[in-house]
């Protein structure tokens, strides 16, 4: 028997295990059209009882579809980044919303975009925004929750912080706040662009019953447009360079900019106000992380009157405690729970499973969070003391996990450009918010879950009473 062929054909047989339960002929069919928090939860289920290993999820819909779960692998994926490249089970499904955008393009358009982006997310622009723009729409927001203090209403916080994530990256990327129709209707086209790559008839659902996704493309389309044409029009301020302008002078057409433009506020306003949603969440169901949290920060605070404190706004003098506390909630609630990437040819992966070309190699970060062979036995817990280190005067240091076994911000040469800016952004929301304010779910009982979405808002928003923090003294 010729080499290569003995070796597809025992090795696959050998390694190439299908995930357990898959039904005859539908396989995992009606497993991915399920709701997606479940399909998650499911995947958490089958990493801790069966470990890291690579599993064959069937589907006859799809191409070949293989879950990985050893973080080896997902290293390797991350390097190989030419082998597993985004695909074009990928780029069709999401090409309608984000075009030839960032996360949909690849060679030279993917780099000249890329750069573009690092540029424009420099540490100084960054420092900028955060210690700028974002104060007043702080304020805003401050001034919201005050009036639901006042008349005991309840607000749906993960509302309030994606509306204060748009008008942010609204400002700092294309000098224009999006109205609520447009943040509508990308919400409406990302649902409907995540339900593509589980639905596998979804083109011909979408010939019968896809007029709301059209209007919604209508509506994103023509808002990238118009931030594109105005930013080409403006009067160019000496030294300072819009994310528009470094685009522009980038892309080759108008239309590829505004896929761009559409493309990283996608990137940045719904994984970062998701982001906080959720350690707001994980602190509201662990007072002692809170108060830890509290106390951390107190020093680093100022009282601005006397009843408002703000945390400092230097990134740097972010006490370690609460980049831990963002980092831990990421963990559990990554923003993108589940990712994917396509072989270009056929390849083995570190654990002898061997893909050929066109297979889908799919990760979900919601379920290596879980696994107790990658953060030990108390991985479904939230202890944000998992990144801290001490040394013997009691000086805790932050220590990051490497991308594969952390890949809430994917890795490698396509790893996210925004994590500096989401984790200085992140920190100095929840900080200015803890300090602040006391928030009371309106529902404590009910476990909250992702929603249908590319990322993952909380499902049914966080509904929260929010009442003033009383400081006593210099003691939370
Ligand atoms: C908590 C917040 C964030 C999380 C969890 C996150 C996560 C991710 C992940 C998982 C990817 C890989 C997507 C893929 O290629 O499959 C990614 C890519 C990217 N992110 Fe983020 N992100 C966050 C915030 C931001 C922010 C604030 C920005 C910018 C303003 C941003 C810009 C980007 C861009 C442009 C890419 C594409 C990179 C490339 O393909 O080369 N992200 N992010």
């Amino acid at each position: 028997m010729c080499p290569l062929l003995y070796e597809s054909v025992v090795l696959d047989a050998v390694l190439y295990m299908k995930a357990p339960k898959s039904l005859p002929i539908i396989g995992y069919t009606a497993r991915l059209l399920q709701p997606r928090y479940k399909l998650l939860d499911y995947l958490a289920r089958l990493q801790s009882s069966r470990g890291v290993k690579t599993f064959e999820i069937p589907s006859p819909f799809v191409p070949p579809t293989v879950l990985i779960n050893d973080p080896a692998c997902l290293e390797y994926v991350f390097r190989e980044h030419e082998l597993f490249a985004k695909g074009s089970f990928f780029r069709s499904r999401m090409h309608d919303l984000f075009g030839d955008g960032i996360l949909n393009a690849s060679g030279p358009l993917w780099q000249s975009q890329r750069k573009a982006g690092v540029n424009f997310l420099s540490s100084a622009n960054v420092t900028r925004f955060s210690s700028e723009t974002l104060p007043p729409l702080m304020e805003a927001m401050h001034e919201r929750l005050t009036t639901a203090a006042i008349i005991h209403e309840m607000v749906d916080l993960q509302e309030l912080l994606l509306d204060l994530m748009s008008k942010f990256f609204g400002l700092v990327a294309y000098d224009t706040v999006p109205g609520a129709d447009q943040v509508r209707a990308f919400d409406e086209a990302s649902a409907w662009t995540d339900a593509r790559f589980t639905n596998p008839l979804w083109q011909f659902y979408e010939l019968f019953f896809g007029q709301p996704l059209q209007r919604a493309l209508e509506i994103v389309k023509k808002f990238g447009h118009e931030v594109v044409i105005k930013a080409a029009e403006k009067t160019r301020t000496p030294g300072h360079q819009s994310l528009l302008d470094l685009l522009l002078a980038r892309l080759p057409d108008k239309e590829t900019v505004a896929d761009a433009a559409t493309t990283f506020m996608s990137a940045g306003r719904d994984t970062t106000a998701q982001a906080m949603t959720w350690t707001v969440y994980e602190l509201s169901k662990s007072p002692k992380v809170l108060s830890t949290l509290l106390t951390s920060l107190e020093p680093h605070s100022i009282t601005r009157d006397s009843s408002t404190r703000s945390p400092l706004r230097t990134i740097g003098l972010h006490p370690r405690y609460i980049k831990a506390v963002f980092a831990e909630a990421l963990r559990l609630n990554p923003s993108v729970p589940l990712n994917m990437r396509e072989t270009a040819r056929r390849c083995r992966l570190p654990d002898g499973t061997v893909l050929q070309a066109g297979t889908i190699v799919a990760w979900a970060s919601y379920a290596m969070a879980r696994s107790s062979a990658i953060w030990g036995e108390d991985a479904q817990d939230f202890r944000p003391e998992r990144w801290l280190s001490s040394d013997e005067n009691g000086n805790s240091t932050f220590v990051p996990r490497s991308a594969s076994e952390y890949p809430v911000f994917h890795g490698g040469s396509r790893v996210c450009i925004g994590k500096s800016m989401a984790e200085a952004v992140g920190c100095q929301v929840l900080a200015e918010l803890v300090l602040n304010w006391e928030f009371e779910l309106v529902d404590k009982e009910t476990r909250k879950h992702a929603g249908e979405s590319l990322t993952a808002p909380m499902d049914g928003g966080l509904l929260v009473r929010p009442r003033r923090r009383v400081w006593t003294d210099t003691k939370a």
